[in-house]
């Protein structure tokens, strides 16, 4: 059996003099789907860029694939994103002057080479081979997010870290957009890590955690009290 592909161990995170993540300790295995839930300001895009190596943890420790990537150079760090790691974002993070295809092959041009024929069972699967040409203006927002998934898996990664990635679409797409996503990930054997305020999408996941106040408690009955229909 394989190890876990991302685990932190008492993570925190200070900024200002205060703690904004606080000892979280998780751990992802390579065919987790993993809701991180929490309300506004709980810490949850603050723990999204350090499981993405986007940024390092005042202390504690964050393991990719059994190794400790908490110190290592940046050099480093960046190749252990583009292998491991696809990201997708609430604002999709498109390149306006790039076509849908190119956006989604970014990832395999920072390898040095691209594999057309993954990008192409991708779109497929994601049902956007018809705009492949088109260019990030001229898509809706289910469309961009569509492509931005093609992207996250364009390096066939261990991992998909989605932060709040049907914040931006309306109910119905949000939901075909999230059904998609399950799908390529059981298709691509990748783990799932979705971090929002939205508590109706527990049911999709096997598993889910809750932050509150930059702490993990997986008691998700305590949070009764608080309202997340209002994302800030
Ligand atoms: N660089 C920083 N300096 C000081 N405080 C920060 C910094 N970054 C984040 N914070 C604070 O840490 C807390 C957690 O922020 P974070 O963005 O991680 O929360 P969040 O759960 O993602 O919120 P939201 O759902 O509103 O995006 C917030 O109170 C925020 O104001």
């Amino acid at each position: 059996m394989t190890g876990p592909v991302l685990r932190g161990d008492r993570l925190t995170v200070e900024r200002g003099g205060s703690a904004i993540l606080e000892d979280v300790s998780l751990s992802v295995a390579p065919d987790a789907s993993l809701l991180v839930r929490g309300p506004s300001g709980a810490g949850k895009s603050t723990l999204f860029n350090v499981l993405g190596l986007l940024s390092t943890p005042t202390s504690g420790t964050l393991y990719v694939n059994g190794e400790d990537a908490s110190s290592l150079p940046e050099r480093k760090r960046a190749a252990i994103r583009r292998d491991t790691i696809g990201f997708v974002f609430q604002d999709f993070q498109l390149i306006p002057d790039l076509s849908a295809w190119d956006n989604a092959a970014l990832p395999q041009d920072h390898t040095g080479s691209r594999d057309e024929e993954w990008l192409g069972e991708l779109f497929d699967a994601l049902d956007i081979s018809d705009l492949k040409s088109q260019y990030p203006a001229t898509l809706s927002g289910g469309e961009k997010q569509r492509v931005a998934i093609a992207r996250s898996l364009a390096n066939r990664p261990d991992v998909v870290l989605a932060d709040e990635p049907t914040g931006q679409l309306d109910p119905r797409t949000a939901e075909k957009v999230l059904d998609l996503l399950f799908g390529v990930k059981e298709r691509t054997d990748t783990a799932l890590v979705l971090i929002s305020h939205d508590r109706g999408l527990e049911p999709r996941f096997a598993e889910t955690v809750l932050l509150r106040d930059g702490r993990l408690t997986v008691d998700a009955d305590v949070d009764d009290e608080i309202d997340y229909s209002l994302p800030r």
